[in-house]
């Protein structure tokens, strides 16, 4: 199995080789050369399984001779280990013919612990056998940070910087990264938004010569490895409601579109799926081009669902790779005029995305009225990011197809916008009860990456 690079200009990589990598060198993102397919059989053969076995074969023949059966087997069970649900990712009725995959019981409370405590695994094994050390640099809106320094502190391989955007994440997600007490852990609270920090950290990537030197690995839904982790879920749940004898459709609350890129990857292995449905806040760049053609930045205006406060939106350049029938030149010609503003999606490649993908969008009121509602007539206290899912998944039910939501954060990670809505104020599990006593560790930076580069040297070449 063979990785390539979405700008068709870098040399293709073994699956441990691009996931130690990150960003291809030609600035693109890596993708398998063919995506393998498991055949009905397979996928009913996943039936009654537990949720790692099932990761096991979804994922298995993504890995190639990277890691030996056994061992990948190893990780996998130690990775969920720690998960607060048996299940995993259960999956809970909201209304007939409409679930909700909880994806929350991880142990820093969003859907980023699936694949973040696998690929902690992966890497520690991958760098132990290489002898090797990396500067891992992550950019969040808060919770892929929380998430890798979870997965990753204390680590001896591996020093860890998030770059989050200073006040706009939720005092819980901030917490969550500040106050582990690990030295190779690092928050790093930048000015500017959350485009910012993922701009600076791909600079970061195309800058060969710190990139060389501090050993720069990445783990956003740049690393592949972090997207391959999720398609497990899609599997998971569409064969608890019958799969592969009976289709399913998901609505995503959607950012980075690495999620719903992990649901197409699953469709593409042969997962019976009708619609994937993209929601997004106020920030709706990819409702607006899926809607209009048109991918044009503008201003990131902060909402209750700060997650998904996000204008550029990494993993979009996935699935245009396959709309412009894996042209890389069409890609990087796209990505250039994204730097000037945006850029306009021929008919044919819309055409093709829209042969997969629909969209909606829902407001700051009417996230929080999803929220009410959801309570009130469900029994479901939902986070911001799960309601905007909740309420766009409602405009684009077929009665005929069961529709799978997908909950991408506990409520209790956005206490303020939930009693907000439903007057009731979610609390943070046991294990995590004093987070808000624990003394708290960052620095804040700026939007400058001559500065990033050199406090990030400094801190990782001592
Ligand atoms: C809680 C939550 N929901 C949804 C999203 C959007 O996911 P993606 O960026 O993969 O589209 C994020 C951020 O990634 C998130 O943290
Ligand atoms: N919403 C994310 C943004 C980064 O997304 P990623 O999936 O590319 O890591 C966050 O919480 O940080």
């Amino acid at each position: 199995m063979r990785y390539i690079s979405t700008r068709g200009q870098s040399p293709s990589l073994s699956f441990e080789e691009a996931m130690l990598s990150g960003l291809a060198r030609d600035g693109g993102l890596y993708v398998p050369e063919t995506v393998p397919t498991l055949s009905s059989d397979d996928i009913r053969a996943l039936h009654g399984l537990s949720y790692e076995e099932t990761a096991f074969r979804v994922m298995r023949p993504f890995v190639g001779d990277s890691f030996t059966d056994a061992t990948f087997g190893d990780l996998i069970a130690r990775a969920y280990a720690g998960f607060g649900h048996d299940a995993r990712a259960p999956l809970v009725q909201l209304a007939p013919g409409h679930f909700l995959l909880e994806l929350f019981h991880g142990p820093t409370l969003a859907f980023k612990d699936f694949a973040m405590q696998l690929i902690g695994q992966l890497f520690e094994e991958a760098l132990t056998r290489r002898g090797e050390r990396v500067c891992i640099v992550g950019a969040t809106s808060g919770d892929t940070g929380s998430a890798a320094i979870e997965a990753f502190r204390g680590l001896d391989a591996v020093d860890v910087f998030i770059l989050y955007p200073h006040g706009r994440v939720s005092e819980v997600q901030r917490r969550q990264m500040t106050t582990p007490t690990e030295t190779n852990v690092h928050a790093l609270a930048m000015d500017g938004h959350f485009d910012d920090c993922q701009a600076r950290l791909k600079d970061m990537f195309n800058d060969f010569a710190f990139r060389d030197e501090v050993r720069l690995a990445g783990v956003n839904s740049i690393n592949w490895a972090r997207v391959l982790a999720q398609v497990v879920y899609y599997f998971s749940s569409a064969v608890s409601l019958g799969a592969p004898d009976r289709t399913v459709s998901f609505t995503v609350p959607t950012g980075n579109f690495g999620d719903i890129f992990a649901g197409y990857i699953a469709k593409k292995m042969g997962l019976p799926i009708d619609r994937l449905v993209v929601a997004t806040n106020q920030n709706d760049i990819l409702h607006r081009c899926l809607t209009s053609g048109d991918y044009a930045t503008s201003e990131v205006h902060p909402s209750i669902s700060p997650s998904m406060d996000i204008q550029v939106s990494s993993n979009f350049e996935r699935v245009l790779f396959d709309a412009y029938d894996r042209d890389g030149k069409a890609v990087a010609q796209l990505m250039d005029e994204l730097k000037a503003g945006g850029f306009k999606v021929s008919q044919g490649a819309l055409q093709a995305l829209r042969e997969n993908f629909d969209s909606g969008r829902a407001s700051e009121g009417e996230t929080l009225a999803t929220i009410r509602t959801a309570q009130g007539t469900m029994g479901e206290l939902l986070c911001p990011h799960s309601a905007i899912g909740v309420k766009v998944a409602g405009e684009h039910r077929d009665p005929t197809v069961p529709m799978i939501t997908l909950a991408t954060a506990h409520p209790a990670k956005f206490p303020d916008a939930v009693e907000k809505a439903s007057g009731i104020r979610p609390p943070l599990p046991d294990r995590m009860a004093d987070l808000f006593d624990r003394p708290e560790r960052l620095t804040r930076v700026g939007n400058d990456l001559t500065a990033l580069e050199t406090l990030i040297r400094e801190r990782t070449l001592k």
